[in-house]
């Protein structure tokens, strides 16, 4: 209480407002792009109490930036795929390098290039955002396909032309430059072929310019690799991450420094972590697929999940991975599968964490049942904010019930 009650006689701090925001109930203050507003307090990190030309009330937070230096920031409210940072960073060796280095990865689709280089002869390939050229350099390698466009919008693609033309692929291998979603192919593809999966499946979103790109450039019938994707979920012990963090402040060098652990919480448990290596006997349940992909259809980005708890364990969050599946080019032919979980060879995505702000006893038979919903960011369109809902049926005690959103990353 004594926080809140010094955030309040805080002086208002300014925003300014990334993009409109239309009030619904007379508690929401409505606003306009660039509106400069006043922020009273923050009573949760979704909501805060803020004033416009004199009229109060809640805005979301997501919306507002706060300026420091006004004209560094106007630029970036202009470029909200942050384009020039993202394909900037594909520009140099260091991504590609860990996407190459990752072996389950990339072995998945060179094993889906071999098994279908029958039905791969003679077709029309796209492979989106190809960035080294690896899966169509494979296709050329492998198979042999009638053409494979390998598109790539960062500065990378110079590089891929020189590998194209290396390994002697050229005849079948044209790099096209640019972003999918603008440039124009020479013909339809039969096949649309792209490693496009970010941390916990979808961050950065380059799902969207794959859907763009499948809207405009694979013919009807054309196949999609992969084909499918889920994300998985399941609740979890995280104690060395725990003590590392936040049991730490307890008694460092015999000296109490537990009045830390309310900014601990805030620092280390309000964004996922990344590069999670989830030891399977830390799940406290099996896990669950809680939203499924359909590469052809509109996705779904909420989901249910039910959990039920196998063992006696403290439930300090949830960890999520993903699978991505191939369909074989010949009917009944065998689907391949990516899968990034803590049972299969570990991947550059490896898994990510979700702290729960205070971990809970958990009793074998106990039910954690709730939903994820995966937000876009408004503003920042590489971003989405997951929140988390759960209620935990326990013989033990009465049921529990709680909920957390956590931004990735803005
Ligand atoms: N699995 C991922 N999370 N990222 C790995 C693939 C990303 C590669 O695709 C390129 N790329 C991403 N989006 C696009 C796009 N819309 N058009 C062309 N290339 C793209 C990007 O420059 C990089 O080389």
């Amino acid at each position: 209480m004594q926080a809140e009650k010094e955030e309040e006689e805080a002086s208002p701090e300014e925003y300014v407002a990334l993009c409109d925001f239309t009030a619904s109930g007379s508690e929401q203050l409505g606003f306009s792009t660039g509106d400069k507003l006043l922020v009273h307090a923050k009573p949760s990190a979704d909501w805060w109490w803020a004033e416009l030309q004199g009229v109060i009330g809640y805005v979301p937070a997501s919306y507002l930036r706060q300026d420091a230096a006004e004209d560094e920031d106007d630029t970036s409210l202009e470029d909200p795929w942050q384009d020039d940072e993202y394909f900037g960073s594909y520009g140099t060796l260091r991504l590609h390098l860990e996407m190459l280095s990752d072996r389950s990865r990339t072995e998945t689709y060179r094993q889906v290039i071999v098994s279908n280089s029958a039905s791969l002869r003679n077709k029309v390939v796209m492979d989106l955002g190809c960035g080294t050229g690896i899966i169509s350099l494979f296709c050329a390698q492998l198979a042999q396909p009638s053409v494979v466009y390998a598109v790539e919008a960062s500065s990378m693609a110079e590089h891929t032309r020189q590998l194209v033309k290396q390994n002697g692929c050229e005849e079948v291998v044209t790099v096209l430059q640019g972003r999918a979603e603008e440039l124009e192919l020479p013909e339809q593809a039969d096949i649309l072929v792209s490693e496009w999966m970010g941390n916990c499946l979808l961050f950065e979103f380059m799902v969207e310019s794959v859907l763009l790109a499948r809207d405009r450039w694979l013919r009807d019938g054309g196949v999609m690799w992969p084909s499918s994707a889920a994300l998985t979920l399941v609740p979890c012990q995280a104690d060395n991450y725990y003590s590392e963090k936040m049991a730490f402040w307890e008694r460092p060098y015999g000296l109490d420094f537990t009045p830390l652990q309310p900014l601990a919480q805030q620092e280390f448990f309000t964004k996922p972590k990344f590069s999670h290596l989830i030891d399977p006997k830390d799940c406290l349940s099996a896990p669950c697929d809680v939203i499924c992909l359909n590469m052809y259809t509109v996705q779904e980005m909420e989901g249910e999940f039910k959990f039920c708890v196998v063992k006696p364990g403290v439930f300090h969050g949830f960890t999520a991975w993903f699978t991505v599946q191939f369909e074989s080019l010949e009917a009944g032919g065998a689907t391949v599968e990516l899968d990034t979980g803590p049972n299969s060879d570990p991947t550059h995505w490896k898994q990510t964490l979700f702290m729960l702000d205070k971990p809970i006893h958990v009793y074998g038979g106990d039910s954690i049942r709730g939903n994820i919903v995966l937000r876009r960011n408004p503003v920042w369109r590489r971003h989405m904010t997951v929140t988390l809902h759960w209620n935990i049926n326990s013989s033990s005690d009465n049921c529990q019930v709680g909920t957390k959103s956590f931004p990735m990353w803005r």
